[in-house]
């Protein structure tokens, strides 16, 4: 539509102190292009696989770039799947990160030295989920950079203590920008469901979500 006053009803927001919840930060030309990369990884040396937590599938289909994980370490090769290192850490999602990092929480200088060393990419069918997990594979505390694109989610983003209340859920649709960090660090967060048939037409992604988190592992070769 044009002008319209979307913007207004979602705005850029700190949902506690270290989250931030940036909407429609990737442009529509954005979001394509990076489903177009996430076709290319898909079709790379490690394809998408459901993890497995002890003897449960997870949902989504997950692959990594940079540093794979399995729960819960990293390693360079996916040896939970077939045994081959992961196509490198992009240049390009290092300055995308930068710019998230500034986008939400306006620190120059947190941006600029952000570098993220490992992405998880998942895809989630229409009947995928996550359940309620702390980040906390990573040896250091830097912020985890979250995209979305695709169908909207619904996100649950709560506390450092344990999976329960007080949380909040939000929606996180196409091209929405969320950012954890310092005191949010380890809040514990899912997916609870999502919404289908709601990914925008000029997305590229034609039904599903792909959600890409950035992460500094704090680990070297
Ligand atoms: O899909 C999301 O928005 C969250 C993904 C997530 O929490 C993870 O990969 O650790
Ligand atoms: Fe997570």
């Amino acid at each position: 539509m044009l002008f319209s006053e979307s913007f207004l009803s979602r705005p850029r927001r700190e949902l506690s102190p270290g989250a931030y919840w940036v909407p429609d930060w990737l442009s529509a030309e954005e979001q394509r292009w990076i489903v177009a990369r996430f076709h290319e990884w898909g079709a790379g040396p490690v394809p998408p696989r459901a993890a497995k937590i002890g003897d449960h599938e997870m949902s989504v289909q997950s692959l990594c770039l940079g540093w794979h994980w399995r729960p819960y370490e990293y390693s360079r090769e996916a040896t939970d799947v077939n045994g081959n290192r992961v196509l490198d850490f992009p240049d390009w999602m290092v300055r995308l990160g930068r710019k998230a990092i500034f986008a939400a929480t306006q620190d120059q200088a947190a941006a600029e030295r952000y570098t993220p060393d490992a992405a998880l990419v998942n895809y989630y069918g229409t009947d995928a989920k996550m359940g309620m997990h702390q980040d906390r594979d990573e040896h250091l505390g830097d912020h985890v950079v979250s995209l979305s694109i695709g169908d909207t989610c619904k996100f649950r983003f709560g506390n450092t203590q344990h999976r329960n209340q007080p949380y909040e859920d939000i929606a996180l649709a196409s091209g929405d920008l969320f950012v954890f960090g310092g005191p949010a660090r380890l809040a514990f967060h899912g997916v609870t469901k999502i919404l289908p048939g709601t990914a925008p037409e000029d997305c590229g992604l034609g039904a599903g979500r792909i959600n890409i988190t950035m992460r500094v592992t704090g680990l070297s070769d």
